[in-house]
């Protein structure tokens, strides 16, 4: 099956600002894909782009299999939207918001109200549905602005940077919610400058800069590009030197190094997922008893810092 998304050499230019410098990349059906990037790397005009807000300066994208440039109004009808700035009546309450945005999305009548319960419901706002906007919080009108986004049921679903500025429990929820509405069915393209986010949503995450995409695949995948690796420390309950015991270790592709002291050993391994059952095996049939394990990984500040020389977060 063809990707949902597939953007092809995407340019776009303000003036003399390269906003978007020839990007391409392509989501597949199910997948949550994450755009990460710092402020200003290009993430908002990619997605503006993608729901055909305006136009490429060059390139193109299907979304579907229709062009954003020359199928706007059936793209429109395939994709949910939910932009960074908030796009909601301060006056009206939740419930008539909802109506209103339904309405414009094309629903009327029972379809319709039946359809902002379910959304009321999935954005945790029944109780609050009846009072006004502005008395909301931050991040209860994110969680509606998330809302308006979904009325239609869209296949696909952009949100750009839906965390910003608001406390930690709803970004909580926000999170949770991404996860269920992929885990029903829904193909998600987030944008965020929280590489703790793009970590923990993502199938696959594009790290973006300075309008160029610069790596592009899973967690995993770009954490090996930059040739990290993870770190496994074991502590055993008994005081005892564990260097003889090197020879008994079982030959475990994808390790890289081993170091054996009084009552940790330390192994540099590829990927920790991969080794760790045998290695438990191992000291469970030395008699070793495990009191810690930790696993370090290497994140995609680290990735960033490797590409670009700067930390992500300045
Ligand atoms: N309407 C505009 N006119 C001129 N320059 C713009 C306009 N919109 C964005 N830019 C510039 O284009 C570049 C990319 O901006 P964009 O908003 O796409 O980045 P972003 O990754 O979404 O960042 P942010 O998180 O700050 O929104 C920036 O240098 C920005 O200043």
């Amino acid at each position: 099956m063809p990707a949902i998304v597939q953007v092809q050499n995407l340019v776009k230019t303000y003036g003399n600002v390269l906003a978007v410098d020839d990007i391409s990349f392509a989501i597949e059906e199910g997948e949550i894909f994450s755009l990460l990037g710092p402020n200003g790397a290009g993430k908002t005009t990619t997605i503006s782009i993608l729901s055909t807000l305006f136009p490429p300066t060059h390139g193109d994208a299907q979304i579907g299999g229709f062009s954003v440039i020359r199928d706007p109004m059936q793209v429109r009808r395939m994709i949910g939207v939910v932009p960074q700035e908030i796009a909601l009546y301060e006056d009206l309450n939740a419930r008539e918001n909802l109506l209103f945005w339904g309405q414009m999305a094309g629903l009327e009548g029972k379809a319709l109200k039946q359809r902002v319960d379910e959304i009321l419901e999935r954005v945790g706002l029944v109780e609050k549905a009846r009072q006004p906007v502005k008395t909301y919080s931050g991040g209860m009108k994110r969680r509606l602005n998330i809302g308006v986004g979904l009325l239609h049921s869209p296949r696909l679903l952009f949100m750009d940077e839906p965390t910003v500025g608001i406390d930690p429990q709803s970004r909580r929820a926000i999170l949770d919610m991404v996860k269920d509405l992929n885990r029903s069915g829904m193909t998600i393209l987030y944008t965020t400058h929280y590489m703790e986010e793009a970590q923990e949503l993502s199938h696959r995450i594009g790290i973006i800069d300075h309008g160029k995409m610069i790596a592009i695949g899973t967690l995993q995948e770009l954490i090996r590009q930059v040739g990290e690796q993870e770190k496994i420390i074991l502590t055993f309950s008994e005081e005892q030197s564990l260097t003889p015991l090197v020879e008994t270790l079982p030959m475990l592709s994808g390790v890289r190094h081993v170091n054996m002291g009084n009552h940790t050993m330390t192994l540099v391994v590829d990927a920790a997922k991969e080794i760790l059952p045998e290695l438990m095996q191992w000291s469970h049939r030395q008699g070793l008893k495990i009191r810690s394990l930790q696993i370090e990984e290497p994140d995609l500040e680290a990735v960033f810092l490797h590409l670009t020389g700067r930390a992500l977060r300045d």
